[in-house]
């Protein structure tokens, strides 16, 4: 593991890592930000999944998080969020699909199936790599995610029970088998076949009876996607059906942006302490 950049933040130090990715078969960078409570034993560590076009960078930056981490006493880990350097042409060719656009999931059809292997990344490998490196605790680890990413956190939640001890997402595409970005993802990662793509859809894989944790998930209704990709009704739907416990927050005037991640982060990071610190 490289450290690309360390920063004093809150008491304690926001950081930026590479490392030769088994599981992806290229570099692959990361943040982690390390409490203060840290330098005392290891402490509950929260992975937070970002969206289409972002980088390990863009949470760290924008969120506003670490203040509120540093007192809870959270790490934070940001993975990038694709494969970065893969030579495929078409990785480029669009900002929703491709480079910047992993879909928290293992491609299954050519030429991705190569390196776009982000659940093995996220779930497995980086997993690893942080409770071995960094002072964190494997028995209380979080899963938080924005739009991709709340997918992201919601689907890999569901895929790997026990894994993650709390959940929730911001604006996350609850239902990518109905809307655009999911098809365009799913079908060039997963396949035309419709019938894989289930196993990789929140809304379906509760419908199908997995569980997680009980859900936060917070909703801009001024979100420029809502109406065309996100379909959170659906999982409401769904977790109303399968007896999933969810809370669904919606709020007037908010859009997609970090400007609705950061006026609700302390919601978040306190949702998960409550479990994780307990
Ligand atoms: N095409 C635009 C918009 C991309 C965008 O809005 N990305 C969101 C995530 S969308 C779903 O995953 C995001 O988080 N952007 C980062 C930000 O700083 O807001 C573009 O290329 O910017």
């Amino acid at each position: 593991m490289e450290t690309l950049s360390q920063h004093h933040c809150f008491g304690g130090v926001q950081g930026f890592y590479r490392h030769s990715a088994h599981s992806i078969g290229l570099p692959m960078k990361f943040g982690v930000f390390v409490p203060p409570q840290a330098a005392h034993g290891p402490v509950p560590v929260l992975f937070y999944l970002a969206g289409l076009t972002c980088t390990e960078e863009t949470f760290a930056i924008k969120a506003g998080a670490q203040r509120l981490a540093a007192e809870l006493g959270l790490m934070i880990v940001t993975p990038d969020t694709s494969p970065r350097g893969t030579g495929i042409d078409a990785a480029d060719a669009a900002w929703d699909f491709g480079h910047g656009a992993g879909f928290y999931l293992d491609a299954t059809q050519a030429p991705w199936a190569g390196h776009f292997r982000m659940e093995t990344w996220v779930t497995q490998e980086l997993r690893q790599l942080v409770l071995a490196q960094f002072p964190a605790r494997a028995d209380r680890v979080g899963l938080f995610g924005h739009s991709m990413g709340g997918h992201g956190a919601l689907t890999l939640a569901l895929r790997h029970p026990g894994q993650y001890q709390s959940v929730s997402a911001f604006a996350p595409i609850a239902a990518p088998s109905q809307c655009p970005w999911g098809e365009k993802a799913f079908t060039g990662y997963l396949g035309e076949d419709r019938s894989g793509w289930a196993a990789h859809d929140a809304t379906e894989l509760i419908k199908a009876g997995h569980k997680a944790p009980p859900l936060l998930v917070d909703q801009g209704l001024a979100d420029q996607f809502l109406a065309a990709e996100l379909h959170p009704h659906l999982l409401e739907a769904a977790c109303a059906e399968a007896g999933q416990p969810l809370t669904l927050r919606r709020h007037a005037g908010y859009d997609h942006g970090y400007y609705f991640i950061a006026s609700f982060i302390d919601d978040h990071l306190r949702h998960h302490a409550r479990t994780l610190l307990a």
